[in-house]
């Protein structure tokens, strides 16, 4: 049993809700603990990931927030910088699945959101997952 974190940008209520669940329930049904924590916007996540992981709790993070295009040049440092953030982590070695979807309208995001379509949430959880079997395997 491993213990995860999942960071969520709370921006969008109702999206936010679908990708935590997707992502909780992959990996609850890998007997894997789960606790959750809010940051403000997905820039703030890997940051926040730092922090928690200065702590020695966890064994991986799953990234989960939704950023979508407004008017002006702002999604591309939202949807760019924390993507940058994450990468730079599971490159350090952590354990990190990037769910932060990066969309052009809501329309987008509820399908990408929804555990019952293409369940992003799950996907992330999954690939964190993934990369900390393959810390134990080479560790
Ligand atoms: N526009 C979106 C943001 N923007 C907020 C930033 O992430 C950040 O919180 C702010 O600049 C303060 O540092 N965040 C999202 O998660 N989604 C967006 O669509
Ligand atoms: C991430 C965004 O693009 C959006 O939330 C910001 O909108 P705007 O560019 O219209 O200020």
């Amino acid at each position: 049993m491993a213990k995860f974190l999942i960071v969520e940008a709370r921006f969008y209520d109702h999206l936010n809700d679908m990708l935590v669940a997707g992502a909780r329930a992959a990996l609850e049904a890998e007997g894997h603990k789960v606790d959750v924590i809010t940051v403000p916007g997905a820039l703030e996540i890997p940051g926040a990931i730092v922090l928690a992981d200065q702590s020695g709790q966890y064994d991986g993070y799953v990234a989960i927030g939704v950023v979508i295009r407004g008017e002006t040049y702002h999604f591309e440092i939202v949807a760019g910088e924390s993507a940058r953030g994450v990468m730079a982590l599971t490159m350090d070695g952590l354990a990190v699945g990037n769910g932060i979807l990066t969309v052009e309208d809501e329309a987008q995001a509820l399908v990408r959101a929804d555990p019952a379509q293409k369940d992003k949430g799950g996907e992330a959880a999954k690939a964190a997952l993934a990369l900390l079997a393959l810390r134990t395997k080479y560790a």
